[in-house]
């Protein structure tokens, strides 16, 4: 299978190469596309790579029928709309470690350069202005730095203010006092930090919550002088309020390497003296670039070679070490689901899935996606996957329990899928044989031994002599070959289960002549 990848935004060639080299890989480079050439090329592709600037809406992915990945080549991924990427079933990875340092790196230089209006008096000097009394500094040992969001980069700018000798105080919902104490640093909340500090950083991502984080009451609350740093996102702080707050002179300073659009040539904040500028240049240094680079092809390479991929935004991470554990059950969780799906005439209620023994010690949420995938896939079809099960299954107000226990039920590990519909509970049970791979061992509580693969036949009878020969008879009156067979009851003369694999896939014809059967009550095909 070849696969297309696109690159819309310009990228390291060197961090590319993975890509470029791999035999199932077409790559194209096209940064040049406007929103419309885009969308009209997009259907081509099975991967689309892109840093900040191209905006993928929900209007490219809808019309993007091929695309099975999107890489953020850095952090943020504000431009790409995640929740119309998960409900059809794109995955989106980013590479959230890579330009870490290069980001704060910057904020440390545009700190200092406000601090000490580097650029205006180079650009002074430049335009042959020899003037030292208009561009007297502040040290910054000593101030104190309030960062507003204290992830990846804001701990990295805490350590590196540290060395400045500011003093740093931090405000973010998972910082607690003490781990802020451990880090050198002190915890405030938001009103304190912004009250306290004389020159803020803001490093959160562009979410609906931190939208204006930073609006004209924030500024009320801020030090008369204070000076802002934005090396996050644009709209993470109000920029009309930004600006009357320079003209009031409560800001002295800003520096911004981020706007609310992008990009720009004009804007009122830029006319400012005040205002010291770069054109999103956080990431922007050969190491950042490689590495951003790197890390997304690995993860495109990574997703269709069917590896685990590494920086996943729209499904939760698992560790390797967690992944490599369950990787052997994803196919049995798959397989549990769309054989017991089959048996289910009405609307889908609620799931439960219970993982024993030695699988209650892992975690299951990635098993319980695919097994969710398996349920669904039959009605919806092949665009379900396990990006968006959950989220097609919530859609459809279908309840999912996961529940655990270490008994071990007879098996050392042992899944079991449970649906309720209104008027029908039905469960299947599956394990993991160590050397023999995964088997199908219960199905309604019948005990069976079925490898999950291959054209299935599910029957359901009364235990009553001549049955299984009636039946044997009308599949060879079909030239159908039955490859192995299995027989539960319930008790003698009672209900009773058959469970077939068969050499061809059953048509309805066929299906039909079995249910017509005496004494047969139901049959079920099912294709694993
Ligand atoms: N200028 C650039 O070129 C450049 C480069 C890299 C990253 N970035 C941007 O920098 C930002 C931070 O990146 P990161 O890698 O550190 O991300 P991160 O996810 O590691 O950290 C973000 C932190 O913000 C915190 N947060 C969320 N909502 C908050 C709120 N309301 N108040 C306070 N804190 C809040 C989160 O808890 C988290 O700890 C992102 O917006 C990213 O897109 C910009
Ligand atoms: O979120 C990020 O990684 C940075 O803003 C970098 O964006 P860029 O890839 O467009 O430079």
């Amino acid at each position: 299978m070849m696969y297309n990848v696109l690159i819309a935004d310009p990228l390291n060639a060197v961090g590319i190469l993975p890509l470029k080299n791999a035999k199932n890989i077409h790559v194209v480079v096209d940064t040049g596309l406007s929103a419309i050439q885009l969308h009209d090329k997009i259907s081509e592709f099975d991967a689309l790579i892109v840093r900040s600037q191209t905006q993928v809406t929900r209007l490219l992915l809808e019309n993007a029928s091929r695309l099975k990945i999107i890489g953020r080549a850095g952090v943020g991924v504000d431009n790409i709309d995640i929740e119309a990427a998960t409900e059809l079933g794109i995955m989106v990875v980013n590479a959230p470690n890579a330009n870490t340092n290069s980001a704060a790196e910057h904020t440390m230089a545009m700190i200092l350069a406000l601090s000490r209006k580097i650029p205006q008096a180079y650009y002074a000097l430049k335009n042959h202005q020899w003037d030292r009394k208009k561009y007297i500094g502040v040290e910054v040992r000593g101030k104190t730095l309030g960062i507003v969001g204290l992830g990846r980069i804001g701990a990295e700018v805490a350590s590196r203010a540290k060395g400045q000798r500011m003093k740093v105080i931090a405000y973010d919902p998972f910082l607690s006092p003490e781990k802020a104490a451990k880090m050198g640093i002190e915890y405030g909340m938001l009103e304190e930090v912004l009250r306290v500090s004389d020159f803020i950083t803001v490093h959160t991502p562009l979410l609906k919550e931190t939208r204006h984080l930073i609006n004209a009451q924030a500024f009320e609350l801020m030090k008369p002088g204070v000076q802002i740093i934005n090396c996050a996102r644009g709209g993470i702080i109000d920029e009309d309020a930004l600006y009357e707050a320079i003209l009031s002179n409560k800001v002295a300073g800003a520096a911004l390497d981020v706007f609310e659009e992008e990009p720009i040539s004009h804007h009122k904040l830029l006319d400012l003296p005040e205002v010291i500028a770069t054109p999103h240049l956080g990431a922007s240094t050969i190491e950042a670039q490689e590495n951003v680079a790197v890390d997304v092809s690995e993860d495109i390479l990574n997703f269709f070679s069917g590896s685990i991929v590494r920086h996943p935004v729209n499904l939760p991470s698992v560790p390797k070490e967690i992944m490599n554990k369950i990787e052997p059950y994803f196919n049995l969780a798959e397989k549990l689901g769309t054989f017991l799906i089959h048996l289910i005439d009405e609307a889908v209620e609620e799931v439960t899935i219970t993982y024993a023994g030695e699988l209650s010690k892992l975690e299951v949420a990635p098993l319980t996606r695919n097994t969710m995938k398996g349920i669904l896939k039959r009605h919806l079809g092949t665009h379900v996957n396990n990006v968006n099960a959950m989220y097609l299954a919530n859609k459809r107000g279908i309840t999912i329990q996961e529940s655990k226990t270490t008994q071990k039920k007879g098996f050392t590990n042992l899944m079991t899928c449970e649906i309720k519909t209104k008027s029908d509970t039905r469960n299947i049970s599956g394990t993991l044989l160590n050397g023999l791979g995964s088997r199908i061992v219960k199905v309604d509580n019948y005990r069976v031994d079925v490898i999950p693969k291959g054209h299935i036949v599910f029957i359901h009878h009364n235990d009553q002599p001549g049955v299984i020969g009636r039946m044997g008879s009308l599949l060879a009156e079909y030239q159908i070959n039955i490859a192995t067979m299995q027989v539960d009851r319930s008790d003698m003369g009672g209900d009773a289960i058959m469970v077939l694999k068969i050499d061809k896939h059953l048509e309805n014809d066929e299906l039909k002549a079995l249910k017509d059967l005496d004494e047969i009550k139901d049959v079920k095909a099912i294709d694993l």
